[in-house]
């Protein structure tokens, strides 16, 4: 690279960090995922300070919905089996939500003790994924989520609900978006205030995703959906701007690229929240995220993990803030 290029990159580099820091209107939510879809497919048990650490770097680059443990059995995912520790633990940051993740009532109970103010709640769009993801079909998954869902309304939680599998899945194939638009209405019936649509194998395609968004929004308004999308075919980014176009303003990512289902065959991580804010950054959408720091936290659970980071924004910027040697400078550089 020559030096002209280099200069003009860093510029268009500090630029866009500028930008990341100084508008004012948060327009696209980020809801984090990485300490629970990130982190509950690493074979290898990661540290509860470790965990706690994450969530604290992405607390402090600016994100304000961070989910930060499942409360599962321990039996199906041990990976998540320290969750009560994380939330005893974690400094909870005012204005930040720290919802957790629960199956039934058992981890329902759990969550309560820990002092959470948000439950999300999964039934999955297909048979085949129903029986190896929660144990049971999806009709007694969604009655299971009804008795969590009216405890948590009657407590005063709020209650988020994802549908898994929305576009395909690993046992049973193409799902039809009637079949995911029925199932979201019934998460509203049970009072979730938004539902989260995973596209948990990361089959789909900006075409899918946009007969999926038609489908769901005869039952929904854009604002009460989130776009949860795995990046395994590369399509995350054209799914989220599919996405976008309906009006959907929260988006789920997972720091560094991390996760993946233990039970979903074939899915890779999520779309990396560093890369979804860089694309928001060009789209001019404000995210209210520091993306240096972001970046920062990317690295520390890559490190952690000793694996390289699935954000290619990380890669790139993370190679030339090497040269700089300086990630706070670079962060408070204006233009
Ligand atoms: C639903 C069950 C529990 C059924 O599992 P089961 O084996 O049918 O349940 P069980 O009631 O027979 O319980 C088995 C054992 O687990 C215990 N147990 C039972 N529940 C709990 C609990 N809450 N907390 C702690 N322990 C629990 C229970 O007490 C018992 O212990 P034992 O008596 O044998 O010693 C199981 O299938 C399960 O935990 N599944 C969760 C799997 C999971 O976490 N998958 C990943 C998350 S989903 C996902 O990633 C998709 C998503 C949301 O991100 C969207 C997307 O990406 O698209």
């Amino acid at each position: 690279m020559t030096h002209v290029t280099k200069t003009m990159n860093s510029k268009l580099l500090k630029s866009l960090i500028h930008r990341s820091l100084s508008t004012t209107v948060p327009q696209i939510r980020i809801y984090e995922v990485g300490p629970r879809d990130g982190l509950q497919n690493e074979s290898k048990f990661v540290p509860t300070e470790i965990k706690i650490e994450l969530i604290n770097k992405l607390a402090a680059a600016g994100i304000k919905d961070i989910e930060s443990a499942s409360f599962v059995s321990p039996k199906w995912v041990k990976q998540m089996s320290d969750g009560v520790d994380v939330m005893k633990n974690v400094p909870r940051v005012p204005g930040v939500n720290y919802p957790v993740l629960v199956p039934n009532l058992k981890g329902y109970e759990t969550a309560k003790q820990c002092n959470v103010e948000e439950v999300a709640i999964f039934p999955a769009g297909s048979e085949g994924f129903s029986q190896k993801n929660l144990n049971c079909s999806v009709e007694e998954g969604l009655k299971r989520f009804k008795l969590v869902a009216d405890q948590a309304v009657k407590d005063g939680l709020r209650v988020r609900g994802y549908v898994s599998c929305v576009v395909g899945c690993p046992y049973d194939g193409p799902i039809h978006p009637k079949t995911i638009a029925k199932i979201t209405e019934q998460l509203f019936e049970m009072g979730c205030y938004e539902v989260s649509l995973g596209d948990t194998i990361g089959v789909g395609t900006a075409g899918s995703v946009r007969r999926l968004m038609r489908e769901v929004l005869t039952v929904a308004k854009p604002e009460q959906l989130a776009l949860h999308f795995h990046d395994t075919y590369g399509q995350a980014l054209s799914n989220l701007l599919a996405g976008l176009e309906f009006d959907v303003k929260t988006v789920d990512s997972s720091i560094s690229g991390l996760g993946g289902c233990p039970y979903a065959r074939g899915a890779s991580g999520n779309l990396a929240t560093e890369d979804l804010v860089y694309f928001l950054y060009g789209l001019g959408l404000n995210t209210h995220i520091d993306l240096v720091k972001l970046i920062e936290a990317g690295r520390y659970i890559s490190n952690y993990l000793g694996k390289p980071t699935e954000s290619k924004v990380n890669r790139a910027i993370g190679d030339r803030l090497k040269n700089h040697n300086d990630i706070a400078k670079m962060a408070s550089c204006d233009v």
